[in-house]
């Protein structure tokens, strides 16, 4: 079989969320977690996959403590730092150009997904080598899922809202970072968006971004360690997770065992 060509592979890591769901009242991507911060956890995942020529890394306005982790970390790959945006597509907009030029490839992560293992990362990456314009990772669904629709004038005493179909659950996947992409393509949506108006509304990920522009998007595997730390309730299971690494690093093939 062919070897897939090597690609020159920029990566963002979006950190300029304010984390008003989990409530700390500090920037999201400095809560701890296993005594390290959610952004230095990214950081170590992005640096240990092997797959990035270089970082750019979005950080809330006026953010001096994120900006001195990415200042220590790379070693011999650049990490550059940008001001975030409003929502966390301009955060990616603006990363995207602090990237610089020369890139085959761009992969967009959250440092919220802390603990992504580095072979998402790598998986992703190799699916770009082998020719796809977008690649996302993703995970099968373990809940059904229902679309709801406003309960009518007469039913609202009941509830208010209402089920309005029930998608076929085999075929839903819930999708994750990095999300991978063809540089130019992925720089020619962000374009797009940014004078889309109310086109753009709704646009959850870059894959979606994508989409609309007409490209086909792959899946490959994702990984249910790269959960979004978005409550506290997903901090407690990232702690746990965390600390099973720790264990099974500490004494490989004893984990779980009494
Ligand atoms: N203006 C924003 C908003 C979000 N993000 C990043 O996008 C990722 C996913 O966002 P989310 O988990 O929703 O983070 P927060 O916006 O911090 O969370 P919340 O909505 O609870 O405030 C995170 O890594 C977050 O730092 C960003 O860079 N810039
Ligand atoms: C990009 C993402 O993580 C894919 O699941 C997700 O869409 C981010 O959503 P958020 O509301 O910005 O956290």
């Amino acid at each position: 079989m062919p070897t897939p060509p090597t690609l020159r592979i920029g990566v963002v890591i979006v950190a300029a969320g304010s984390g008003q769901r989990l409530g700390y009242g500090i920037p999201k991507a400095e809560v701890g977690l296993a005594g390290r911060t959610l952004l230095e956890h990214a950081l170590d995942s992005v640096l240990a996959s092997g797959v990035a020529a270089c970082l750019c890394v979005a950080v809330p306005p006026g953010d001096t403590r994120l900006r001195g982790i990415c200042a220590r970390a790379g070693g011999k790959t650049p990490v550059t730092v940008v001001e975030g945006g409003s929502s966390r597509a301009d955060s990616v907009g603006r990363a995207l150009a602090g990237l610089g030029p020369g890139l085959d490839a761009v992969l967009v992560h959250d440092a919220a997904r802390a603990l992504t293992p580095p072979e998402v990362f790598r998986r992703v990456a190799a699916a770009l080598a082998s020719g796809a314009q977008a690649v996302i990772p993703a995970v099968p669904v373990a809940d059904t899922i229902k679309t709801a629709s406003p309960s009518s004038p007469q039913e609202r005493s009941i509830a208010g809202e209402k089920v309005a179909g029930t998608p076929e659950r085999a075929i839903l996947r819930a999708v994750q970072t990095p999300q991978g992409f063809d540089a130019r393509i992925l720089a020619e949506a962000h374009g797009w968006l940014e004078s889309a108006g109310e086109d753009a509304e709704g646009i959850t990920d870059d894959a979606m971004l994508v989409e609309r522009r007409g490209v086909t998007v792959f899946l490959v595997p994702g990984s249910e360690e790269a959960l979004k730390i978005t409550t506290e309730l997903d901090l407690m299971t990232a702690e746990a997770l965390a600390a099973r690494r720790l264990a099974s690093a500490a004494a490989p093939g004893q984990e779980g065992q009494q």
